[in-house]
């Protein structure tokens, strides 16, 4: 098997340079018809999986809303990644895992070790326990041709009040983990498996972004982030953008033609970034 970042690479290259978010909030499953059981996550997701696998780049579960169903929740989660996994599109899990080395292993070989039940392509994590105690998962990443995504300038109000800090290098928190995962990636073609996730909404871009890695780029659609935003914040390095959306693309469903019409043209519009 090829790389994460390789095969990351070929998927946008070939679908269009999208991540499709599965979500099931309360919301949606009210408005796809379906009742918020665990009957109505299982039609839910795996509708959502059926639409979107055969279609998209890569496809993110988001994990909570799996797990407010408890062990049957997850039981669909393995159900969905399976499903989105077997009709091509890579499995980004939204797990925002992080802990202290020992217990980072524990998550890498729940997430990353194909051996797993639940493993995916690549999962999400969070390094405010300090970059280094993301090793255990860069390295059974490596070892399984696999992916890590690492928080770096979230989408989310409330982020910069940590992001924006100075260390005592005078690097921002946020710079510090782009220039570790640009370590990660040194020496990778065509893209590194190390991404970091950097929201379509962060007003102070001016940091280097050129990390040789895909750039997993939540807070378009529901959270106000267009297409205009990304080609600002993302100048320069808009080949490793995978913009990512979840409520405004589930939101076209449950027919599955609609939702595919939704992936196809957000693509379109991230590709004509890059032409
Ligand atoms: O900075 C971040 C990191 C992760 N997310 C996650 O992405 C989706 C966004 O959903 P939308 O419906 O497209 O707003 C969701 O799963 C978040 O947990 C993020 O939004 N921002």
């Amino acid at each position: 098997m090829s790389t994460f970042g390789a095969r990351l690479r070929s998927a946008m290259d070939e679908r269009g340079p999208l991540c499709a978010g599965i979500d099931p909030h309360a919301g949606l499953l009210t408005a796809w018809g379906l009742p918020e059981t665990v009957e109505g996550l299982r039609s839910f997701a795996l509708g959502a999986a059926e639409a979107l696998g055969p279609v998209t780049a890569a496809v993110k579960p988001q994990s909570a809303f799996f797990e407010r169903f408890g062990a049957a929740g997850v039981a669909v989660l393995e159900e969905t990644i399976r499903i989105c996994r077997e009709a091509g599109a890579l499995v980004v899990l939204d797990v925002k895992r992080g802990d202290i080395g020992s217990t980072a292993q524990a998550y890498a070989d729940a997430y990353l070790d194909q051996s797993s039940p639940i493993a995916a392509d690549a999962i999400t994590a969070s390094p405010y326990l300090g970059f280094g105690s993301l090793d255990p998962m860069i390295e059974t990443a490596r070892k399984n041709d696999a992916g890590v995504f690492v928080l770096a300038l979230t989408s989310n109000p409330e982020g910069p009040q940590f992001q924006h800090a100075s260390g005592a290098d005078g690097r921002t928190v946020a710079q510090t983990v782009l220039d570790s995962l640009r370590d990660a990636n040194t020496g990778e073609s065509p893209l590194g498996s190390f991404g970091a996730v950097v929201g379509a909404t962060i007003e102070d871009p001016t940091v280097a972004l050129d990390i040789n890695g895909p750039l997993l780029v939540p807070g378009i659609g529901a959270q106000g982030g267009t297409a205009d935003d990304v080609r600002r914040i993302f100048d320069g390095v808009l080949h490793l953008v995978l913009p990512s959306s979840s409520r405004e693309i589930l939101g076209a469903g449950p027919d599955t033609a609609a939702l595919r019409a939704a992936v196809e043209s957000t693509a379109a519009s991230f590709a004509a970034l890059v032409r």
